[in-house]
């Protein structure tokens, strides 16, 4: 029996993953991962660590990768929504520079997955939002680095307005205040 239906994106190893949910009289029930067919897919993966964090309404993190160590994330969300975006930072890629983003919500049950070498950042769209992730290696905050989530090089479309958003009022962390800009990235900054 197939368990997931996957959708490629315009960015090679980066793909949208919907689990078959089967429901019946109690609710339902879906595998969110299964190493033997993500196998199959040609990704032989082995996740090292889970995460779990829960946002209000309106907050961002991100752009976010580490130098060394990267992690290859497997994303999902348990309650609200959020608007997730992934950028292609491996140098040799065709795609180098280029984002994808989509909705991940409680509803839509939908995981994306994000290989290692890309930037990972996610905006928020309900209050008490709270979403899983697996990676593929450890957090080594030594090596945990970070870009602007609005570089203007990398021109990502964030859908402020669609959710009755202001960018004035986002909620950021100290540190996705002050990223460095795509250009000091490439330069080697921070
Ligand atoms: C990411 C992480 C943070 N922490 C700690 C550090 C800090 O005290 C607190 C909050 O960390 P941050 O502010 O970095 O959390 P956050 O901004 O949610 O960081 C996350 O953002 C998304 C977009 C990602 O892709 C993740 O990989 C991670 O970078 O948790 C860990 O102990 N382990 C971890 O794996």
């Amino acid at each position: 029996m197939t368990k997931f239906k996957i959708t490629e994106t315009k960015i090679k190893d980066l793909i949208i993953i919907d689990p078959v949910v089967l429901s019946d009289q109690r609710g339902f029930f879906m595998e969110t991962y299964n190493k033997r067919y993500f196998e199959k897919l040609g990704f032989n993966l082995e996740f090292v660590q889970d995460n779990h964090s829960k946002s209000k309404k309106g907050v961002l993190r991100g752009l976010h990768f580490q130098k060394e160590h990267s992690q290859g994330k497997l994303i999902r969300v348990t309650r609200g929504s959020i608007w997730d975006v992934a950028v292609d930072l491996r140098k040799k890629s065709p795609t180098f520079g280029v984002w994808h983003g989509l909705i991940l919500s409680q509803e839509n049950k939908k995981l994306f997955y994000i290989p290692e070498g890309f930037a990972h950042g996610f905006l928020t769209l309900d209050d008490d939002t709270e979403i899983q992730y697996k990676c593929t290696d450890f957090y080594y905050p030594e090596f945990d680095s970070g870009i602007n989530w609005d570089d203007p090089d990398i021109g990502i479309k964030w859908p402020f307005k669609e959710f009755g958003l202001e960018e004035e009022n986002l909620i950021l962390s100290e540190r996705d205040m002050d990223q460095p800009s795509f250009k000091e990235y490439l330069g080697g900054a921070k």
